[in-house]
């Protein structure tokens, strides 16, 4: 048994192990198994015992969670399992109030045990209950009979109070932690349907930008020439008015499969948002966008409301690679799509229904 307890400090305790426990119940550095280690290290302290464990009772056996001891005695290690039966842990387990046997051989409920001439002559038990049945016990003991402190079986009742607490809030944090895991999963998911546009079946204004500065970075390293082309299908919000939202969605439907039909099949065209459609051209010369162009305008003409063909306004920004260096990528997608966007307000000045590039010839990537 230990002796580091003095008379002096045995008289200042009360005072002590509330301070301690207080200490101990506002530390968030440490995690679980530190934690539970330092109650049993003040549990060991404050019984002048030997060894404290925080056991887990699974059917017939007692697996040890955490163990504290001092070193004077051969104690057991976390993950250690022994049948519950042959420890005194499992009277405790039976018990609404703490065991306090501080000599086994005297103890009305353990002088019978099978253990009691094996087991540590001193032991001071208490179960743990977790979700209204018991979980385990933290056992106290220490290798010669022991102090009969009265406090003591209020502090290893408030011990195992707080030992409670800690588990249930463990509990939450692993369903917290498993929600959370979840939760990123279904985002992931989430983001995964965002990359398709559900009413077109074409890639959304989500899957676009991190596609076109790919594509974009490819075609620069290669001097390879293209264009960004922005369509808007022309009075959309008075086919919407005048025929209802269903009718406006055929046709946007009816658009994007136009468009897709219109284009070379490794050309690319996304839903950019409301009505408006990006079609990304690479390894086309500024001749050949017109043409396009003019294919496309066709196209989404094929659908009709009122007997009458539906019409689209287009701007396009061609390009050239003039330079691999000094290329921020990413801010040149934004810049290509601003010169399609601007031409094709232009489109819309000029009457809709036709096609306006942003220059007259391809812009260079380094002058954007
Ligand atoms: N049916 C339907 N309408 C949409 C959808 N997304 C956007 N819109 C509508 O598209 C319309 C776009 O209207 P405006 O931006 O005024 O453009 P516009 O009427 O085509 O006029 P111009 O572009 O100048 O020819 C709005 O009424 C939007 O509500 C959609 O998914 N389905």
């Amino acid at each position: 048994m230990s002796s580091h307890a003095s008379e002096t400090e045995m008289s200042v305790v009360p005072t002590n192990i509330v301070g301690r426990i207080q200490h101990l119940t506002r530390r968030k550095d440490l995690d679980f198994s530190e934690w539970v280690r330092e109650l049993l290290q003040i549990a060991t302290w404050q019984f002048d015992a030997d060894c404290a464990c925080f056991s887990r009772i699974d059917n017939l056996e007692l697996e040890v969670v955490e163990c504290y001891s001092n070193g004077n005695v051969v104690s057991k290690k976390a993950g250690d399992v022994v049948a519950l039966g042959s420890t005194f842990c499992s009277v405790t387990a039976g018990m609404e109030t703490p065991l306090m046997a501080p000599d086994t051989r005297k103890n009305e409920k353990l002088s019978g045990h099978p253990g009691v001439n094996r087991l540590p002559e001193a032991y001071w038990g208490v179960a743990i209950r977790f979700g209204g049945a018991v979980w385990g016990t933290l056992s106290v003991v220490a290798d010669a009979d022991g102090s009969a402190n009265p406090d003591n079986e209020g502090i290893l009742t408030l011990l195992a109070g707080i030992l409670e607490i800690k588990l249930e809030n463990e509990e939450y944090r692993a369903e917290l932690n498993g929600a959370r895991e979840s939760y990123r999963q279904l985002s992931e998911r989430l983001e995964n349907l965002q990359q398709v546009d559900l009413l077109t079946e074409l890639p959304s204004r989500g899957a676009l930008f991190d596609y076109l500065n790919r594509e974009l970075n490819q075609l620069i390293r290669r001097d390879g020439e293209g264009a960004i082309a922005l369509v808007d299908i022309d009075n959309f919000h008075a086919i919407n008015e005048k025929h209802g939202h269903e009718e406006g969605d055929r046709i946007l439907k009816g658009a994007a499969t136009a468009l897709r039909q219109a284009v070379r099949n490794y050309d690319y065209v996304a839903r950019y948002s409301g009505e408006q459609f990006l079609v990304w051209l690479p390894d086309t010369l500024q001749s050949e966008v017109v043409k396009v162009c003019e294919r496309m305008s066709e196209g989404v003409a094929q659908c009709s409301i009122d007997n009458k063909p539906v019409t689209i306004s287009i701007g396009y920004c061609a390009f050239r690679s003039d330079s691999e260096k000094q290329i921020p990528y990413d801010r040149a997608v934004d810049k290509l799509i601003n010169l399609a966007h601007n031409a094709l307000t232009e489109a819309k000045v000029n009457g809709r229904n036709c096609a306006m590039s942003a220059s007259r010839r391809p812009v260079t990537i380094t002058s954007l």
